[in-house]
This record gives C-alpha cells, sequence and structure tokens, in this order.
C-alpha cells in the first residue's frame, strides 16, 4: 500500500461497500506488531480504567459488528494514564471476529493471528465535547484492543452472549445495563504495544491512540459460536449473510513506530 500518496486506497473487507480513499493514508489500521522492532519506551505509565457499570445502556447489531454502548455525557466511565496525556470518556466497546478460530482478529503479533479481538473505544474529553468531533482529530480517540483465545469459559462475557440473539439482524438494538467492561480486560494491563493509528472501519479517521494488550483474555468455543450466529443483514432482506470475517486487511506501517509498556 502506497504510504505517501495523498489519498489511498484501502482494501476494505469484501462486505463493506468497495474501495474507499482515505485522506492521508499512512496512519492506518490494523497493524502487524513486529515484537522485535517495538520500542520499550519507559515513559509509558499503567493504563487507569474507572468504568460506572450504570452508565451502560444498550447492546445493538450496527451490520458490521454488536456494539455496547455507554452513556458518556458526564465523565463515569474514563481512560487515562497509559500513553495518553489527557482523559478519555468510554462511548463504546464491540469485537472482531472470522468464520473459524484459525483467524478474526485485526492486530496480529508477529503475524499470529486471533479467533477475535475486542475494542473499547473512548474518546478525549479533556479536548472536545461529543465523539462526532474527537473523531475527526489527532488526538481525538483511544482504543484498547484486547485479543480473544478460545478455551475456558468466560463467566463475564457470558451476559452479553445471552443478549446476542435478540439483536440478530442489522439495526436491532436491545436494553443491556449494569454491565462492568472491566471485566473484559485482561489481568495484566501493564504490558501494552502502543501506536497511532486510525478507525478500521468508515470514516477510517487518523485520529486513535492504540493500546494493545499484550495477554489476552479466554472465551469458550460456544461463546464465540453465538458470536457468529448473528447476521450482517437486516430482517427484511432475502439472503442473510452471517456476521463472521467482520475484520479489514492488514495497513502497512509507513515508518510508524509501535512502543511497548514493557521489555
Ligand atoms: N471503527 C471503529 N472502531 S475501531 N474498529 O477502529 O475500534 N469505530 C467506528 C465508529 C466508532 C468506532
Ligand atoms: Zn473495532
Amino acid at each position: 500500500l502506497a504510504c505517501s500518496s495523498k489519498y489511498v486506497l484501502s482494501q476494505m473487507h469484501p462486505m463493506w461497500q468497495g474501495p474507499l480513499a482515505v485522506p492521508g493514508g499512512d496512519r492506518q489500521s490494523p497493524i502487524d506488531i513486529v515484537v522485535r522492532k517495538s520500542v520499550f519506551d519507559s515513559k509509558l505509565k499503567p493504563l487507569v480504567t474507572n468504568y460506572d457499570p450504570q452508565t451502560c445502556q444498550q447492546i445493538w447489531n450496527n451490520g458490521y459488528s454488536f456494539l455496547v454502548e455507554y452513556d458518556d455525557t458526564t465523565d463515569k466511565s474514563t481512560l487515562k494514564g497509559g500513553p495518553l496525556q489527557d482523559q478519555f470518556r468510554l462511548c463504546q466497546f464491540h469485537f472482531h471476529w472470522g468464520e473459524s478460530n484459525a483467524w478474526g482478529s485485526e492486530h496480529t503479533v508477529d503475524r499470529r493471528l486471533f479467533p477475535a479481538e475486542l475494542h473499547l473505544v473512548h474518546w478525549n474529553s479533556d479536548k472536545y465535547s461529543l465523539f462526532e468531533e474527537a473523531v475527526m482529530e489527532d488526538n481525538g480517540l483511544a482504543v484498547i484492543g484486547i485479543f480473544l483465545k478460545v478455551g475456558k469459559r468466560h463467566e463475564g462475557l457470558q451476559k452479553l452472549v445471552d443478549a446476542l440473539p435478540a439483536i440478530r439482524h442489522k439495526d436491532s438494538v436491545v436494553e443491556f445495563t449494569r454491565f462492568d467492561p472491566a471485566c473484559l480486560l485482561p489481568a495484566n494491563t501493564d504490558d501494552y504495544w502502543t501506536y497511532h493509528g486510525s478507525l478500521t472501519t468508515p470514516p477510517l479517521t487518523e485520529s486513535v491512540s492504540w493500546i494493545v494488550m499484550k495477554q489476552h483474555i479466554e472465551v469458550s468455543h460456544d461463546q464465540l459460536a453465538v458470536f457468529r450466529s448473528l447476521l450482517f443483514t437486516s430482517a427484511e432482506e432475502d439472503v442473510q449473510k452471517s456476521m463472521v470475517n467482520n475484520f479489514r486487511v492488514q495497513q502497512s506501517l509507513c515508518g510508524r513506530t509501535v512502543r511497548s509498556s514493557f521489555t
């Protein structure tokens, strides 16, 4: 992928409407994290998350993934520390996964694919007053990426899995309350990689400080199978398409440095 051109065509997943010209295009996501090329930065701090389960509002199928949305009208669920200078507000989290356990994540580590990846999306509430503003700015967003591996059942995830059959079709939404996203964080949140990148779905804006956790979480095969029972398509459409492989292809690093918080 040419990194110098003003506009690059991003190889969007076939499910997405054709190639999309992306402004700038030299700090796109996801990427492969080449561990031996990452640079340890001793100034990187531990992440500080402060999530209030009372701000959890709804879960819905947006036709790309399913999202759990939080009330971000106040600073009740926040992220700070890590590589961040400011305080960020949690607005939603969602996942990307494959049709098989062999692939599904957006980021890779030394080309290693995981069956799924969780993204917790936050926006800079010190500098902006709405997500929609922050999404256009260099330091507007911070997304925590967490890899999922197939193994033991994730008890905290089950409440979310049980809600999925109610949002099988695109644009379906159900109330979803009192869910603490902290239960989805790995035990160790001190070890992470961080780099400047973009959203991995439209509008693909280059406004994201990515924080990719080194430690994965485990979910059961059956829990992932329920993710795959979701549909890309709305109830009215004649042909129903399984919601799988909703990940973007890897983008060029274009000279960026990935920093690590650990040696
Ligand atoms: N692509 C996105 N997040 S991601 N996959 O880059 O974390 N989003 C699109 C609008 C809100 C978040
Ligand atoms: Zn995502």
